[in-house]
């Protein structure tokens, strides 16, 4: 039996650190929902593409492979060019659409079929595996998870204010829980777990305690 723990919450909350660690420690697999957003997101956008027709044609001709844990849109490896504030508003913008959503959903689903796998975004534990049998919805208060963002991003030598990263989370956290289609909402089975006053590592002890308990895994580092 598989051990899928799909890990569902608004921007910097938490969910690709605490993904990435928790598959490490676990030994299993780790797919991040948000970066397959971006790259679609920001690929429709270069497109200029907007109506339903279009954005099909488009998809139709993209090949988006999962490579040891590496993107790859046509052939070439993704990098952080989809990491920038801009890529996550087109990620929100176009994830809106169903067409996008259908795409990428099957591709999800292809991925953590039978595996033991960590998976995050907005929609797992709703949508891409709704019977997993991990499910965490992880969240942080707006300012904690912009002021998170706002670092993450000079960390990484991106040039953006605080505000400009402020604004985005508020517009992506009301496009993301607004929209018609698999909007971010709680699962009724999912563990909240509000990482507001909380380390990275308290978080992960949180989970590791459920998955530990739930799922024939063990530890495979400390
Ligand atoms: N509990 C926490 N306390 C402090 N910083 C955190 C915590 N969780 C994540 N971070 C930091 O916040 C930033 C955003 O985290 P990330 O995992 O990218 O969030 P998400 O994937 O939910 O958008 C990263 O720099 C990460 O190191
Ligand atoms: N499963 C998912 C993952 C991301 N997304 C969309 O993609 C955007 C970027 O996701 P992300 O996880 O990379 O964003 P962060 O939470 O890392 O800031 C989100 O704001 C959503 O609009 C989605 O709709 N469904």
């Amino acid at each position: 039996m598989p051990c899928r723990i799909a890990i569902d919450g608004p921007a910097g909350s938490g969910k690709t650190t605490v993904a990435k660690i928790l598959a490490n420690r676990l030994g299993i697999y780790y797919l991040d929902t948000g970066a397959m957003y971006r790259i679609i997101g920001l690929y429709l956008d270069e497109k200029g593409v907007e109506n339903d027709s279009d954005i099909e044609k488009e998809l139709s001709t993209i090949k988006l492979e999962f490579i040891n844990g590496d993107f790859y849109l046509n052939g070439k490896r993704v990098g952080d060019e989809i990491r920038t504030p801009y890529a996550g508003i087109c990620a929100s913008k176009y994830a809106k659409k169903a067409i996008v959503r259908k795409f990428l959903t099957r591709i999800q689903q292809k991925i953590s079929k039978n595996e033991n796998i960590v998976v995050e975004g907005r929609d797992i534990g709703t949508v891409v595996i709704p019977d997993a049998e991990v499910k965490i919805f992880l969240v942080a208060s707006t300012e904690e998870r912009a002021k998170r963002r706002y670092k993450e991003l000079l960390d990484k030598g991106v040039n953006v204010s605080y505000e400009e990263v402020l604004n985005e989370i508020i517009l992506r956290d009301k496009q993301d829980t607004e929209r018609e289609i698999a909007p971010l909402r709680q699962p009724d089975d999912a563990i909240l777990i509000d990482s507001t006053k909380y380390t990275i590592e308290e978080v992960i002890n949180k989970i590791l305690e459920v998955v530990l308990e739930r799922c024939k895994l063990k530890l495979q580092k400390e």
